[in-house]
C-alpha cells in the first residue's frame, strides 16, 4: 500500500494536462493520439484538443485492481496506429512502468507521454509533467468525492 496520497482535482488535472500539451508542441505534429484507457482518456482528450488533433485511438491495458498490481492484460489493442510512427500515446501516470512497457512493445515508434510520473517508471516515457515519489498514490478526481471530516479536536483523543 502507498504511504502517502496526492489528491488531484479536476482543475489541477486540466492545468497539468495543458502543461503537457505545451511541452508536446515541439514533438508534433502527430497523426493522432492513442489514449491508454481508462486513466489516459481524459488527459488524452485535453491534449488532443490543445494540439488540434481529431483522430483518437485507444489501447486498453489493465494492470491494477484498485491499489493491487496484477499481470498486465491488453484488453483492446490499438487498431489504427500501426507501429506508432507519428502517433502520440497518453496515459495519466507511469508508476512501475509495467503498462508503458507493454504499450511500447505494441507501438515501438510512438511518442509516449504521461501527466504524472514516479521514479521507477520515468525512464520509460518520453515526456511527463509532474513527478511524485514512489511511495505516493495519486488519487484522481474520478476516484474520489468530497465528504465530511470531523474536526481535529474530536479525533485527536482529547
Ligand atoms: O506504471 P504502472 O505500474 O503500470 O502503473 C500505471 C498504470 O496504472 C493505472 O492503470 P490501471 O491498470 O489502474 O487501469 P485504469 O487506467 O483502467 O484505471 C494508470 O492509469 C496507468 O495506466
Ligand atoms: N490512481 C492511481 N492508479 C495507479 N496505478 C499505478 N499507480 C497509481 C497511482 O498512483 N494512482
Ligand atoms: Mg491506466
Amino acid at each position: 500500500m502507498a504511504q502517502k496520497y496526492f489528491t488531484v482535482g479536476w482543475e489541477q488535472l486540466h492545468r497539468d494536462s495543458k502543461a503537457l500539451a505545451w511541452r508536446l508542441m515541439e514533438h508534433g505534429p502527430f497523426k493522432g493520439v492513442v489514449a491508454i484507457t481508462r486513466g489516459g482518456m481524459i488527459p488524452a482528450t485535453i491534449v488532443a484538443r490543445e494540439l488540434e488533433c481529431r483522430l483518437l485511438e485507444t489501447i486498453s491495458v489493465v494492470t491494477y485492481h484498485e491499489e493491487a498490481m496484477g499481470e498486465p492484460q491488453v484488453v483492446k489493442p490499438p487498431l489504427a496506429a500501426g507501429d506508432g510512427e507519428g502517433w502520440l500515446v497518453i496515459d495519466d501516470l507511469v508508476d512501475t512502468g509495467t503498462t508503458a512497457r507493454v504499450v511500447r512493445g505494441l507501438l515501438p515508434r510512438a511518442h509516449l507521454a504521461t501527466v504524472y510520473a514516479k521514479p521507477a517508471g520515468k525512464p520509460l516515457v518520453d515526456t511527463f509533467i509532474t513527478e511524485v515519489s514512489q511511495d505516493t498514490w495519486i488519487l484522481f478526481p474520478w476516484d474520489t468525492e468530497a465528504q465530511f471530516i470531523p474536526p481535529i479536536a474530536r479525533t485527536a483523543g482529547r
